[in-house]
Protein backbone atom coordinates (compact mmCIF):
# COMPACT_ATOMS: atom_id res chain seq x y z
CA UNK A 1 0.00 0.00 0.00
CA UNK A 2 2.99 2.45 1.45
CA UNK A 3 5.26 1.24 -1.62
CA UNK A 4 1.81 2.12 -4.66
CA UNK A 5 1.29 4.98 -2.74
CA UNK A 6 4.93 6.49 -2.77
CA UNK A 7 4.95 5.19 -6.77
CA UNK A 8 1.86 7.21 -7.74
CA UNK A 9 3.50 9.83 -5.64
CA UNK A 10 6.85 9.38 -7.90
CA UNK A 11 4.47 9.66 -11.43
CA UNK A 12 2.49 12.69 -10.35
CA UNK A 13 5.74 14.82 -9.56
CA UNK A 14 6.08 18.08 -11.96
CA UNK A 15 8.92 16.94 -14.25
CA UNK A 16 12.11 18.45 -13.03
CA UNK A 17 14.54 20.81 -15.56
CA UNK A 18 18.41 20.53 -15.02
CA UNK A 19 20.34 23.49 -16.23
CA UNK A 20 22.99 22.50 -18.43
CA UNK A 21 25.12 25.45 -19.37
CA UNK A 22 26.83 28.37 -16.91
CA UNK A 23 25.23 31.62 -16.34
CA UNK A 24 27.66 33.56 -18.42
CA UNK A 25 26.91 31.86 -21.66
CA UNK A 26 24.37 33.56 -24.33
CA UNK A 27 22.54 30.41 -24.59
CA UNK A 28 21.00 28.44 -21.50
CA UNK A 29 19.90 24.55 -21.79
CA UNK A 30 17.55 22.69 -19.32
CA UNK A 31 16.51 19.01 -19.88
CA UNK A 32 13.60 18.12 -18.75
CA UNK A 33 14.29 15.10 -16.85
CA UNK A 34 10.53 13.66 -17.10
CA UNK A 35 10.80 14.15 -21.04
CA UNK A 36 14.33 14.15 -21.94
CA UNK A 37 14.40 16.97 -23.77
CA UNK A 38 16.46 19.80 -24.12
CA UNK A 39 15.32 23.57 -24.39
CA UNK A 40 18.20 25.73 -25.69
CA UNK A 41 17.33 29.18 -25.29
CA UNK A 42 18.71 32.41 -26.94
CA UNK A 43 19.57 35.21 -24.47
CA UNK A 44 21.44 37.86 -25.72
CA UNK A 45 19.33 40.68 -24.86
CA UNK A 46 17.67 42.52 -26.32
CA UNK A 47 16.77 40.93 -29.44
CA UNK A 48 19.21 38.19 -29.93
CA UNK A 49 20.71 39.26 -32.72
CA UNK A 50 23.53 36.85 -33.87
CA UNK A 51 26.89 38.03 -32.67
CA UNK A 52 30.60 35.73 -33.03
CA UNK A 53 29.75 34.67 -29.05
CA UNK A 54 26.05 33.64 -29.91
CA UNK A 55 26.69 31.90 -32.74
CA UNK A 56 29.83 30.08 -30.49
CA UNK A 57 27.35 29.93 -27.48
CA UNK A 58 25.09 28.35 -29.99
CA UNK A 59 27.76 25.73 -31.75
CA UNK A 60 28.78 24.67 -28.20
CA UNK A 61 25.01 23.95 -26.45
CA UNK A 62 24.32 22.09 -30.07
CA UNK A 63 26.99 19.77 -29.10
CA UNK A 64 26.24 19.42 -25.63
CA UNK A 65 22.73 18.52 -25.94
CA UNK A 66 23.96 16.30 -28.63
CA UNK A 67 26.52 14.49 -26.41
CA UNK A 68 23.93 14.42 -23.48
CA UNK A 69 22.02 12.23 -25.10
CA UNK A 70 18.53 14.35 -25.07
CA UNK A 71 15.79 13.15 -26.76
CA UNK A 72 15.66 16.01 -28.77
CA UNK A 73 16.25 19.91 -29.12
CA UNK A 74 13.56 22.60 -28.50
CA UNK A 75 14.98 25.97 -30.03
CA UNK A 76 13.51 29.35 -28.23
CA UNK A 77 14.54 33.25 -27.38
CA UNK A 78 14.31 34.66 -23.62
CA UNK A 79 12.47 37.47 -24.79
CA UNK A 80 8.86 37.40 -25.66
CA UNK A 81 8.88 39.69 -28.83
CA UNK A 82 12.01 38.32 -30.85
CA UNK A 83 13.12 35.17 -31.93
CA UNK A 84 16.47 36.59 -33.28
CA UNK A 85 16.66 39.41 -35.52
CA UNK A 86 19.22 37.92 -37.36
CA UNK A 87 22.82 38.43 -37.98
CA UNK A 88 24.19 41.45 -35.66
CA UNK A 89 23.81 44.11 -38.45
CA UNK A 90 26.94 45.68 -36.47
CA UNK A 91 29.23 42.81 -37.31
CA UNK A 92 29.17 43.21 -40.72
CA UNK A 93 29.13 47.55 -40.82
CA UNK A 94 32.70 48.76 -41.19
CA UNK A 95 34.01 44.95 -39.80
CA UNK A 96 37.01 43.79 -37.98
CA UNK A 97 37.70 41.57 -40.85
CA UNK A 98 38.68 38.56 -38.47
CA UNK A 99 35.68 39.13 -36.78
CA UNK A 100 33.83 39.02 -39.93
CA UNK A 101 35.06 35.88 -40.96
CA UNK A 102 34.71 34.10 -38.32
CA UNK A 103 31.00 35.44 -37.54
CA UNK A 104 29.91 33.30 -41.02
CA UNK A 105 32.19 30.84 -40.50
CA UNK A 106 29.95 29.78 -36.68
CA UNK A 107 27.24 30.80 -39.14
CA UNK A 108 27.67 27.71 -41.20
CA UNK A 109 28.45 25.59 -38.17
CA UNK A 110 25.42 26.60 -36.73
CA UNK A 111 23.10 26.32 -39.59
CA UNK A 112 25.36 22.69 -40.39
CA UNK A 113 24.95 21.29 -36.71
CA UNK A 114 21.18 21.89 -36.73
CA UNK A 115 20.76 20.51 -40.29
CA UNK A 116 22.30 17.19 -39.37
CA UNK A 117 21.69 17.00 -35.68
CA UNK A 118 21.19 13.40 -34.81
CA UNK A 119 17.89 14.32 -32.63
CA UNK A 120 14.67 15.24 -33.70
CA UNK A 121 14.64 19.42 -33.42
CA UNK A 122 11.59 21.83 -33.10
CA UNK A 123 11.32 25.52 -32.75
CA UNK A 124 9.30 27.46 -30.41
CA UNK A 125 9.18 30.84 -32.48
CA UNK A 126 7.95 33.30 -29.45
CA UNK A 127 8.47 36.58 -31.73
CA UNK A 128 10.06 38.04 -34.81
CA UNK A 129 11.97 35.58 -37.20
CA UNK A 130 13.61 37.72 -39.51
CA UNK A 131 16.38 36.38 -42.06
CA UNK A 132 19.37 34.71 -39.60
CA UNK A 133 15.95 34.19 -37.14
CA UNK A 134 14.46 32.63 -39.80
CA UNK A 135 17.17 30.33 -40.64
CA UNK A 136 17.36 28.95 -36.77
CA UNK A 137 13.87 28.48 -37.36
CA UNK A 138 13.24 26.83 -40.71
CA UNK A 139 16.72 24.64 -40.36
CA UNK A 140 14.33 22.90 -37.42
CA UNK A 141 12.24 20.03 -38.48
CA UNK A 142 8.95 21.74 -36.47
CA UNK A 143 7.63 25.07 -36.19
CA UNK A 144 4.93 26.52 -34.08
CA UNK A 145 4.80 30.33 -33.48
CA UNK A 146 3.41 32.80 -31.61
CA UNK A 147 0.58 35.59 -33.00
CA UNK A 148 1.49 38.87 -34.61
CA UNK A 149 4.88 38.06 -35.26
CA UNK A 150 6.33 37.94 -38.89
CA UNK A 151 9.16 35.57 -39.94
CA UNK A 152 11.07 35.39 -43.50
CA UNK A 153 14.18 35.80 -45.23
CA UNK A 154 14.33 39.67 -46.07
CA UNK A 155 17.54 39.57 -47.47
CA UNK A 156 17.17 40.53 -51.09
CA UNK A 157 14.83 43.20 -49.82
CA UNK A 158 18.49 44.70 -48.44
CA UNK A 159 20.15 44.19 -51.83
CA UNK A 160 21.83 40.83 -49.89
CA UNK A 161 21.93 37.12 -52.08
CA UNK A 162 20.32 34.79 -49.36
CA UNK A 163 22.91 31.93 -48.69
CA UNK A 164 22.20 28.90 -50.36
CA UNK A 165 21.44 27.20 -47.01
CA UNK A 166 18.44 29.37 -46.77
CA UNK A 167 17.49 28.02 -49.67
CA UNK A 168 17.82 23.99 -48.69
CA UNK A 169 15.67 25.41 -45.23
CA UNK A 170 12.89 26.98 -47.80
CA UNK A 171 12.59 23.57 -50.06
CA UNK A 172 12.42 21.62 -47.05
CA UNK A 173 9.14 23.52 -46.07
CA UNK A 174 7.76 24.88 -48.67
CA UNK A 175 6.89 23.88 -52.28
CA UNK A 176 9.81 25.05 -54.79
CA UNK A 177 7.64 27.64 -56.67
CA UNK A 178 6.76 29.43 -53.32
CA UNK A 179 10.15 29.05 -51.81
CA UNK A 180 11.88 30.66 -55.19
CA UNK A 181 9.05 33.45 -54.56
CA UNK A 182 9.67 34.20 -51.19
CA UNK A 183 13.05 34.10 -50.87
CA UNK A 184 13.36 35.96 -54.98
CA UNK A 185 10.76 38.84 -53.14
CA UNK A 186 12.66 39.04 -49.84
CA UNK A 187 9.26 38.20 -47.92
CA UNK A 188 8.52 38.81 -44.64
CA UNK A 189 5.34 36.89 -43.61
CA UNK A 190 2.57 37.54 -40.53
CA UNK A 191 2.13 34.50 -38.42
CA UNK A 192 -1.11 34.06 -39.99
CA UNK A 193 0.48 33.82 -43.94
CA UNK A 194 3.20 31.71 -42.44
CA UNK A 195 0.83 29.10 -41.16
CA UNK A 196 -1.57 29.43 -44.17
CA UNK A 197 1.97 28.30 -46.52
CA UNK A 198 3.25 25.85 -44.12
CA UNK A 199 5.98 27.78 -43.59
CA UNK A 200 4.72 26.94 -39.45
CA UNK A 201 3.28 24.08 -38.39
CA UNK A 202 0.89 25.61 -36.31
CA UNK A 203 0.07 28.85 -34.39
CA UNK A 204 0.15 29.24 -30.22
CA UNK A 205 -1.21 31.74 -27.60
CA UNK A 206 1.99 31.30 -25.30
CA UNK A 207 5.43 30.44 -25.15
CA UNK A 208 4.35 27.76 -22.80
CA UNK A 209 1.45 26.17 -25.23
CA UNK A 210 4.80 26.61 -27.96
CA UNK A 211 7.24 24.31 -25.91
CA UNK A 212 4.15 21.84 -25.30
CA UNK A 213 3.76 21.56 -28.68
CA UNK A 214 7.27 21.12 -29.24
CA UNK A 215 7.33 18.67 -27.12
CA UNK A 216 4.37 16.80 -28.50
CA UNK A 217 6.26 16.57 -31.81
CA UNK A 218 9.56 15.19 -30.49
CA UNK A 219 7.04 12.13 -28.74
CA UNK A 220 5.59 11.46 -32.07
CA UNK A 221 9.50 9.74 -32.39
CA UNK A 222 9.03 8.07 -29.20
CA UNK A 223 7.95 4.38 -30.79
CA UNK A 224 10.85 5.04 -33.60
CA UNK A 225 13.91 3.48 -33.31
CA UNK A 226 16.23 6.31 -32.69
CA UNK A 227 19.15 4.87 -35.35
CA UNK A 228 16.53 4.83 -37.81
CA UNK A 229 14.98 7.80 -37.24
CA UNK A 230 18.78 10.16 -37.61
CA UNK A 231 19.55 8.28 -40.58
CA UNK A 232 16.16 8.69 -42.21
CA UNK A 233 17.31 12.24 -41.85
CA UNK A 234 20.01 12.31 -43.08
CA UNK A 235 18.74 10.14 -45.90
CA UNK A 236 16.53 13.01 -46.83
CA UNK A 237 19.29 15.45 -46.23
CA UNK A 238 22.65 13.76 -47.61
CA UNK A 239 22.71 16.12 -50.43
CA UNK A 240 22.00 19.49 -49.85
CA UNK A 241 25.17 18.64 -47.27
CA UNK A 242 27.22 17.67 -49.75
CA UNK A 243 26.76 20.63 -51.88
CA UNK A 244 27.06 23.20 -48.79
CA UNK A 245 30.52 21.69 -48.40
CA UNK A 246 31.55 22.20 -52.01
CA UNK A 247 30.26 25.70 -51.63
CA UNK A 248 31.04 26.21 -47.92
CA UNK A 249 34.64 28.15 -48.65
CA UNK A 250 33.07 30.13 -51.70
CA UNK A 251 29.67 30.90 -49.85
CA UNK A 252 32.48 32.43 -47.13
CA UNK A 253 34.68 34.42 -49.62
CA UNK A 254 31.20 35.52 -51.08
CA UNK A 255 30.25 36.95 -48.09
CA UNK A 256 33.16 38.30 -47.09
CA UNK A 257 33.58 40.51 -50.87
CA UNK A 258 29.95 41.48 -50.62
CA UNK A 259 30.44 42.92 -46.98
CA UNK A 260 33.49 44.60 -47.60
CA UNK A 261 31.91 46.40 -50.97
CA UNK A 262 31.67 50.19 -50.31
CA UNK A 263 27.88 50.12 -51.55
CA UNK A 264 26.95 47.47 -49.32
CA UNK A 265 28.72 49.29 -46.33
CA UNK A 266 26.78 52.46 -47.53
CA UNK A 267 23.20 50.58 -47.72
CA UNK A 268 24.41 48.99 -44.20
CA UNK A 269 24.67 51.84 -42.17
CA UNK A 270 21.63 53.69 -43.69
CA UNK A 271 19.79 50.35 -42.54
CA UNK A 272 21.18 50.83 -38.84
CA UNK A 273 20.55 53.94 -39.13
CA UNK A 274 16.72 53.45 -39.74
CA UNK A 275 16.35 51.03 -37.28
CA UNK A 276 17.54 53.40 -34.69
CA UNK A 277 15.39 56.56 -35.90
CA UNK A 278 12.99 53.77 -35.44
CA UNK A 279 13.07 53.50 -31.92
CA UNK A 280 13.99 56.94 -31.36
CA UNK A 281 10.62 58.02 -33.20
CA UNK A 282 8.88 55.68 -30.89
CA UNK A 283 9.90 57.54 -27.82
CA UNK A 284 8.72 60.88 -29.06
C1 LIG B 1 27.19 30.65 -54.33
C2 LIG B 1 27.12 31.18 -52.97
C3 LIG B 1 26.60 32.55 -52.96
C4 LIG B 1 26.61 33.02 -51.56
C5 LIG B 1 26.41 34.47 -51.51
C6 LIG B 1 26.70 34.92 -50.14
C7 LIG B 1 26.40 36.36 -50.06
C8 LIG B 1 26.40 36.70 -48.65
C9 LIG B 1 25.56 37.89 -48.46
C10 LIG B 1 25.59 38.35 -47.06
C11 LIG B 1 24.50 37.72 -46.31
C12 LIG B 1 24.26 38.45 -45.06
C13 LIG B 1 23.19 37.75 -44.38
C14 LIG B 1 22.49 38.39 -43.53
C15 LIG B 1 21.43 37.71 -42.82
C16 LIG B 1 20.90 38.52 -41.69
O1 LIG B 1 20.48 37.96 -40.73
S1 LIG B 1 20.95 40.23 -41.79
C17 LIG B 1 19.99 40.81 -40.43
C18 LIG B 1 18.62 41.09 -40.89
N1 LIG B 1 17.82 41.48 -39.77
C19 LIG B 1 16.94 42.46 -39.85
O2 LIG B 1 16.78 43.08 -40.88
C20 LIG B 1 16.19 42.77 -38.58
C21 LIG B 1 16.04 44.22 -38.35
N2 LIG B 1 15.43 44.47 -37.08
C22 LIG B 1 14.09 44.50 -36.89
O3 LIG B 1 13.30 44.28 -37.78
C23 LIG B 1 13.62 44.81 -35.50
O4 LIG B 1 14.69 45.34 -34.79
C24 LIG B 1 13.07 43.60 -34.73
C25 LIG B 1 11.69 43.22 -35.28
C26 LIG B 1 14.00 42.40 -34.77
C27 LIG B 1 12.89 43.97 -33.22
O5 LIG B 1 12.07 45.10 -33.11
P1 LIG B 1 12.01 45.89 -31.72
O6 LIG B 1 11.77 44.93 -30.61
O7 LIG B 1 11.02 46.98 -31.93
O8 LIG B 1 13.47 46.43 -31.47
P2 LIG B 1 14.18 47.64 -32.21
O9 LIG B 1 13.90 48.90 -31.46
O10 LIG B 1 13.86 47.66 -33.65
O11 LIG B 1 15.72 47.24 -32.06
C28 LIG B 1 16.39 47.34 -30.82
C29 LIG B 1 17.84 47.71 -31.08
O12 LIG B 1 18.45 46.68 -31.86
C30 LIG B 1 18.98 47.21 -33.07
N3 LIG B 1 18.88 46.16 -34.09
C31 LIG B 1 17.78 45.64 -34.64
N4 LIG B 1 18.10 44.62 -35.46
C32 LIG B 1 19.44 44.50 -35.42
C33 LIG B 1 20.36 43.60 -36.06
N5 LIG B 1 19.98 42.63 -36.88
N6 LIG B 1 21.67 43.77 -35.77
C34 LIG B 1 22.09 44.73 -34.92
N7 LIG B 1 21.25 45.61 -34.30
C35 LIG B 1 19.95 45.48 -34.55
C36 LIG B 1 18.14 48.44 -33.33
O13 LIG B 1 18.83 49.33 -34.14
C37 LIG B 1 17.97 48.98 -31.92
O14 LIG B 1 19.21 49.56 -31.57
P3 LIG B 1 19.28 50.82 -30.59
O15 LIG B 1 18.77 50.32 -29.26
O16 LIG B 1 18.40 51.89 -31.19
O17 LIG B 1 20.72 51.22 -30.56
Amino acid sequence: MMRSKFLSLLIRAPSVCRSMSTATKLTTIDVNDKTGIATLTLNRSPINALNVELLQDLNESIKEIEDNKSRGLILTSSNDKVFSAGLDLNEMYRPDKDRARLLWIKLQDVWLALYSCDLPTAAAINGYAPAGGCLLATVCEYRVMLPKCRIGFNETQLGIVPPIFCMFNFLNVLPRRVAERSLSQGQMFTTEQALQIGLVDDVVSSKGEALDKCTKFIDTFAKVNPLARSLAKQQFRAADLQRFQTERAKDLESFLAFINHPQMQEGLGIYLNSLKKKQQLNAV
